[in-house]
C-alpha cells in the first residue's frame, strides 16, 4: 500500500523512532487505544481506529516538524524542544547580522506548544568536566573546547557566562544568540562522554540520568543547562484541533492512571476530618455512610509514590480495612 497517499485527512502524530523515549511512548499509545501496525522499516503507520497517522522520527527532529506545522502532534524530550528553539534563534541572529533580515520583517510563526509532561524520560542536560581536573564552575570553561550534541543550548549557555563576565547580566535571548563566542563549541553526534578523555574537549554538555555514563567516563557535573522530561507537543495551528484535544485527553487519562492509585478505607465519623486530611483526593474524597452508624467508607485517589506513608498515617488515625486498587484508565482529571 502506498501509505503516503493515505495521509489525506489524517492528523499526523510524530513518535521517536528509536532511543530512550521509544518504548515509553509506545506504551502510552497503547494505553490511549491508538491501534496501529508498523510495517518493517516503514516510518509511517496508519492508525486503524482513528483518523491519525503515526510518523516515526528521530527525537531531535520532532520539534522541527511540529514547529513548522508539518506534523500536528509529537512526543519528544523538553531538551530537544529547547535545543530546536535555540537553533531558530541562532538562524535569526545570523540573518540579522548578515543584513539578510529586512527591517520590519516578522519572524515566521514557528515553534510548538507544550500540551503536557508525560512522566518519563527524566534527565538533565549538564556541563561536565573531568573529576581529576582544574575546572570547578562553568566560568572556568570560558575560552575552552566544549563537546556536545546540543550545540545551540551550549552556545547560549556560554554566551550568558561570557556576557556576565564582561558585566552584562540578564542578557536577552537575541543578545545571547548574537554573541561571538570565545568558547569553542564542538558538535558531536554521540558518545560525547569520551571527548575529554580523548583530548577533543575540556568539558562537555550532555544528558545525565543515573550518572553511570558520566561516572564511568571519569566526569562530574558542575552545572545544569536544562531539566528535561518527555513532553507532548502540538503545532501552533493543528489540522484538526478536536482530534488533538481527544488524543491529549486520552493520554492525560493514561498518565493520571499510571501516577495514582485508588485508596479505600473505613473510619469512624469522628476521625473523618483527620483521615481526609491525609487523603484529600484529587478534587475531594468520596465519603459514603455505612450501615454501622458512626462509621463511613472513604475512597480517594492517592499518588502512587506516597501510598505507603499514607497507609501508615491512616492506620494511626484509626482507619480500618484499607485497600489500594490500581487505576486502569481515567478521564476528566489531568495529571
Ligand atoms: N539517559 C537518559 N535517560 C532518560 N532520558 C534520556 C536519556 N538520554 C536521553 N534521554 C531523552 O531521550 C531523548 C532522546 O535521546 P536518545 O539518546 O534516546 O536519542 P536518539 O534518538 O537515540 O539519538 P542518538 O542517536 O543521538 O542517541 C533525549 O533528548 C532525552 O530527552
Ligand atoms: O546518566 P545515564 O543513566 O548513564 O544516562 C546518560 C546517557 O544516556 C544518553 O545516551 P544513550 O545511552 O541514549 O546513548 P548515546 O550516547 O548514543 O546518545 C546520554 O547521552 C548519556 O550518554
Amino acid at each position: 500500500m502506498d501509505l503516503v497517499n493515505h495521509l489525506e485527512g489524517r492528523l499526523l502524530f510524530a513518535v521517536p523512532k528509536k532511543g530512550r523515549l521509544l518504548q515509553a511512548a509506545l506504551n502510552l499509545l497503547e494505553g490511549a487505544d491508538i491501534q496501529f501496525r508498523r510495517e518493517n522499516r516503514l516510518d509511517i503507520a496508519l492508525v486503524k481506529n482513528l483518523p491519525i497517522a503515526l510518523v516515526f522520527l528521530p527525537a531531535a527532529d520532532i520539534p522541527t516538524f511540529v514547529g513548522e506545522g508539518r506534523v500536528d502532534l509529537g512526543i519528544t524530550g523538553y531538551d530537544q524542544v529547547q535545543e530546536h528553539d535555540a537553533g531558530v534563534r541562532a538562524v535569526a541572529s545570523a540573518r540579522r547580522q548578515s543584513g539578510e533580515w529586512k527591517h520590519g520583517e516578522k519572524a515566521k510563526p514557528q515553534g510548538c506548544d507544550t500540551v503536557m509532561e508525560l512522566g518519563f524520560g527524566a534527565c538533565k542536560l549538564q556541563v561536565q568536566v573531568p573529576v581529576k581536573g582544574e575546572y570547578a564552575t562553568g566560568k572556568d570553561l570560558i575560552g575552552k573546547n566544549i563537546g556536545t550534541s546540543f550545540v545551540h543550548l551550549a552556545q547560549e549557555y556560554f554566551a550568558r557566562l561570557e556576557l556576565e563576565q564582561e558585566g552584562l547580566v540578564d542578557a536577552d535571548a537575541s543578545q545571547l544568540a548574537d554573541r561571538k563566542l570565545k568558547t569553542k563549541i564542538i558538535e558531536l553526534s554521540g558518545s560525547v562522554e569520551a571527548a575529554c578523555a580523548l583530548g577533543v574537549a575540556d568539558g562537555i554538555v550532555d544528558l545525565v540520568e543515573s550518572g553511570e555514563t558520566m561516572k564511568a567516563a571519569g566526569l562530574m557535573a558542575i552545572d545544569t543547562v536544562v531539566d528535561s522530561s518527555a513532553i507532548l507537543i502540538k503545532s501552533k495551528a493543528p489540522s484538526n484541533p478536536e482530534m488533538v484535544e481527544l488524543i491529549a485527553a486520552r493520554i492525560g487519562g493514561v498518565i493520571t492512571a499510571q501516577k495514582y492509585v485508588l485508596c479505600q478505607y473505613n473510619v469512624e465519623r469522628t476521625r473523618l476530618a483527620d483521615a481526609t486530611k491525609i487523603t484529600p483526593g484529587k478534587r475531594a474524597p468520596t465519603v459514603t455512610s455505612l450501615e454501622d452508624e458512626g462509621w463511613v467508607a472513604v475512597s480517594a485517589m492517592v499518588e502512587k509514590k506516597r501510598i505507603a506513608t499514607v497507609m501508615d498515617d491512616l492506620t494511626t488515625v484509626g482507619a480500618t480495612d484499607i485497600i489500594v486498587l490500581d487505576i486502569h484508565n481515567t478521564r476528566g482529571s489531568r495529571a
